[in-house]
């Protein structure tokens, strides 16, 4: 079943063509990351899908009731979603257990019941009740403003870069918790975001917008792995394009003859390779691969990033490796490519 369906969705601002014909279909349950630059429109597609501003023109609808299209504008407090913006918005003079029962009827904020019940299905310990919301830390803060958003039991929960405010750590598992919660609560999450990371690892669907559009809606996996286009495939993890000749299902580049996905433009085109995708073997012929010279190493613990220059020609590329394997700076080693390259053809790049 379809959460939400939107189709031609247009809004203007002057001369800011900021949404320019959005199609999108958000399936029930799960989380969709609307991920994009800034500036792109994210934002202006969640105001319009929670109604606090009108489309020029297309339709939104939540299952099978339009709430906006021609002629129809449901306002907001009538389209039982809920909204977490970017830094909580709690009401300061305001206990915990008061902002997240909020808008719930006096009858059920006395009761306590649905306060506990909230309490636990965003993993904040009962005592943080009765503090106020500058007595919490960044994420405890996050998950106060996602249990009030859970009150009123919303079908659809609207998140507006929830996340920016806190430290990568704290980003990490708060996003997790938020997933959840909203995964236990049985809510459909659609999450704005300009970090690649928290879309790919948070999202069920990933909807990639550009000036205005979605270039690409898909599964993380095929988002990152078969990218719609090269900018697609910069916006979503580092990757490496480089020129190549490609006859069948096999394409010549600076990293050797490598094979395509089957199905590839034919002739010159670019190839695109992750850096993950690169081995560094020792310097061997019998090893195989093209000999490269190590540069610069970025040690990020876990893993590593070594550029590396290929010869003859010093083409530069950038492997990422177990944090243990990367070789010394100056040292010569021979670079493999595991797994299919995906192809672009020239002018798509
Ligand atoms: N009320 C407004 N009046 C005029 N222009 C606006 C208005 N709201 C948004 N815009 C413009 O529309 C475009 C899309 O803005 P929007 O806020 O939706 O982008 P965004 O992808 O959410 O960006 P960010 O990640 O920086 O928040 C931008 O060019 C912005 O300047």
């Amino acid at each position: 079943m379809t959460a939400l369906t939107i189709r031609g969705l247009t809004k203007r601002f002057g001369a800011v063509q900021a949404l320019a014909g959005i199609d999108l279909d958000v399936p029930e349950q799960g989380i969709t990351a609307i991920l994009g630059p800034s500036g792109c429109g994210k934002t202006t597609l969640l105001r319009l899908i929670a109604g606090f501003a009108s489309p020029d023109a297309g339709t939104i609808a939540f299952g099978a009731s339009v709430v906006a299209g021609p002629g129809t504008a449901v306002p907001p407090q009538k389209r039982h979603i809920g909204y977490v913006p970017q830094e909580g918005a709690l009401f300061p003079h305001l206990s915990v257990a008061d902002n997240i029962t909020f808008g719930l009827p006096r009858a059920m904020r006395r009761s306590g019941h649905r306060l506990a019940e909230l309490l636990d299905l965003v993993e904040l310990d009962h005592a943080t009740a009765r503090r106020h919301p500058h007595e919490l830390s960044g994420g405890q803060q996050q998950r106060v403003a996602l249990a009030r958003a859970l009150a009123p039991r919303p079908s659809i929960v609207l998140l507006d870069e929830p996340f920016s405010s806190l430290d990568a750590s704290l980003r990490l598992s708060t996003g997790q918790a938020v997933a959840q919660a909203l995964d236990a609560a049985g809510a459909t999450g659609i999450l704005v975001t300009h970090d690649q990371d928290e879309a790919l690892s948070l999202a069920h669907q990933v909807a990639v917008m550009r000036e205005g559009r979605l270039v690409q809606v898909g599964a993380p996996g095929t988002v990152y792995g078969t990218p719609a286009d090269p900018d697609v495939a910069r916006f979503v993890g580092a990757a490496i394009l480089l020129p190549a000749v490609v006859d069948g299902e096999r394409a010549t580049c600076a990293l050797g003859t490598l094979a395509t996905r089957p199905g590839a433009v034919q002739g010159r085109a670019h190839v695109l390779i992750r850096p993950e995708q690169i081995g560094i073997l020792p310097d061997d012929a019998s090893s195989g691969g093209v000999p490269a010279v190590a540069g610069a190493v970025s040690y990020f613990g876990h893993d590593a990033t070594v550029e590396l220059a290929v010869q003859p020609d010093r083409t530069r590329v950038t492997a990422r490796v177990m944090g243990t394997r990367a070789p010394d700076p100056g040292t010569t080693v021979r670079l493999s490519v595991s797994g299919p390259v995906i192809v672009f053809p020239v002018d798509g790049s």
